[in-house]
């Protein structure tokens, strides 16, 4: 599962990527959320607060019109009290009815409840005395609204009354006139006819609780006073309020009260039509965001691998230290700040101070400690080298003298620089592409490269006679025995040992010769 550790994996882009596109998405998210919350809380108070503004603006304009019928029908009261013998009832509420769009019909009662005058013809007859139960306003002798009633056609009436006196406080009667709810008319428009393009909707109730006007015709006269909002509306108070309605949907409702009639007036909007219109609204604002935030995220993305990137390179090289270029790779990283920079620097100085130390640890390996010359390890890396080249060569075997007498006579210390001040003398002696290797106590290897055994052998006695002239603190002289080997045939690792183990013989021949002298295999 390559694919999956790859996406698993952890590192700094992805953090930053993690860290920032989970700090910018729950912002977002939060602020989203946060303008949600406002919007919502506002629509449904700016929805609350216009339906109950539009009901106060029908109550307030109903209570107009009914007051303002009032005064017609006790004008014309007091215009039938002052005339009565020359003026004539059916003419009074012809005009009644005539003057304004307000009462579909009048009628004149006299102190017998017996009809006198009415207008239109045919609703009722002249004569006709009133039952019972139709003479509130007769009884009551005081301007009236009466509740709304049914009449025998089925129309939902309200009738508005002022008693006739005369002048002598008599009371001779009423006059009235009558408003079909339910028929064209100044107060029936007023309550049927609105501007809503939505499912906003209006409906009135009495004081009872029954539905005067509503926008389904059908459900006039029904008792609807269970219902809490229109508990509220029949208090004759002005608010609003979330509830449900008849079908259990939630309503934002405003309501207010026609206080001549006490008639409520409820204006509703469906709440989840609100709500709609605000989710559309969210998603206007989510669509036209997402550019913004996705160019955002692009940029995030950018800028996380561009941070990242001089990091993962440094650890991806300081991996690879074993890597010859690995330092010129690490100094053409662009470090553009500070941090990496900083780190750039430190992980060149650290494989800089590593390679030094090992460098150090690998001359050290190959070193004698005392003469700085190359040891056995050493001279076995440059026999390596002749192998692999096929470089010939001749190779000195040298040992000093009576050593042991030095170091008897002088004492170990003595004999010490005795070996140094030797090897100073001889790589100051040998050419720049010559070895000297310490390989024994007082025994030297000194590795002539393209050198004949004739001219190997010059050389020898060259060194051991400039040995024998060498000055010496304390111990004055020492001299040197040597012998000559050489490669004769094709380089290789036989041959090369057959070299070194006869420049040994020819030293051992010198010595048995008397020492201070130089051998070869041919003398
Ligand atoms: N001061 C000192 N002495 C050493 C060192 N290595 C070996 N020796 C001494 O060198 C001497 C070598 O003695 P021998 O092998 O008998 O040889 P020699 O006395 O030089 O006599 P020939 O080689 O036969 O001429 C010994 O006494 C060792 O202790 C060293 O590093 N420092």
């Amino acid at each position: 599962m390559p694919f999956l550790r790859y996406l698993v994996r952890t590192d700094l882009r992805r953090l930053i990527l993690l860290l920032t596109i989970g700090s910018v998405l729950v912002t977002l998210g939060n602020s989203y959320l946060a303008i949600y919350n406002v919007q919502r809380q506002l629509l449904m108070s700016n929805t609350l607060e216009a339906n109950q503004r539009y009901a106060a603006k029908v109550a307030e304009s109903a209570q107009m019109l009914l007051t303002s019928a009032q005064h017609s029908v006790a004008f014309s009261a007091n215009l039938l009290a002052n005339n009565l013998g020359s003026y004539s009832p059916d003419e009074e509420v012809q005009r009644l009815v005539l003057q304004s769009e307000v009462f579909n019909s009048a009628i004149v009662v006299n102190q017998d409840a017996e009809v006198v005058a009415v207008y239109p013809e045919g609703t009722i007859s002249k004569g006709y005395v009133l039952p019972e139960n139709t003479r509130q306003s007769f009884y009551e002798r005081k301007p009236l609204i009466t509740n709304p009633f049914h009449s025998i056609s089925g129309n939902v009436l309200v009738s508005i009354s002022h008693p006739i006196f005369d002048n002598q406080g008599q009371y001779l009667g009423y006059i009235s006139g009558t408003i079909y709810l339910n028929r064209n008319g100044s107060i029936s428009r007023l309550m049927r006819e609105h501007f809503f393009t939505d499912a906003t909707y209006l409906y009135v109730v009495d004081q009872y609780g029954e539905l005067l006007f509503h926008a389904d015709s059908k459900r006039i006269g029904e008792n609807v006073s269970q219902m809490p909002i229109v508990q509220q509306a029949m208090s004759l108070a002005e608010g609003s309020r979330e509830a449900k309605n008849s079908l259990n949907i939630n309503m934002l409702a405003g309501y207010a009260p026609v206080p001549a009639s006490n008639w409520g007036v409820v204006v509703q909007r469906p709440k989840e039509l609100v709500m709609s219109a605000l989710n559309n609204q969210m998603m206007n604002v989510l669509w036209r965001s997402l550019p913004i935030a996705v160019i955002t995220l692009m940029i995030i993305w950018v800028m996380a691998y561009l941070i990242s990137k001089p990091l993962r390179q440094l650890a991806k090289n300081a991996g690879n230290v074993n890597d010859e270029n690995v330092q010129g790779q690490i100094v053409s990283i662009r470090s553009w700040y500070f941090e990496a920079s900083q780190l750039k620097m430190a992980v060149l100085n650290a494989i800089g101070l590593l390679n030094e130390r090992i460098h150090k640890l690998d001359v050290d390996s190959n070193t004698d400690p005392l003469t700085q010359l190359c040891n056995r390890r050493g001279m076995q890396r440059w026999l390596d080298k002749f192998e692999t080249t096929g470089q010939k060569f001749s190779v000195l075997a040298l040992d000093i003298d009576h050593f042991k007498a030095v170091n008897d006579r002088f004492g170990h210390d003595v004999g010490d620089q005795v070996i140094k001040l030797l090897a100073n003398n001889m790589s100051a002696f040998i050419q720049e592409n010559d070895l000297a290797c310490r390989v024994g106590g007082e025994e030297f290897l000194i590795f002539l490269p393209d050198t004949q055994c004739d001219k190997a052998v010059d050389i020898a006695n060259s060194l051991c006679e400039r040995i024998a002239c060498m000055p010496i603190p304390k111990v004055k002289q020492i001299t040197v025995s040597i012998g000559v080997g050489c490669v004769q045939e094709e380089v290789s690792a036989r041959t090369i040992d057959l070299a070194i183990k006869q420049a040994d013989t020819a030293l051992y021949r010198a010595k048995e010769a008397g020492r201070n002298c130089v051998r070869s295999e041919d003398n």
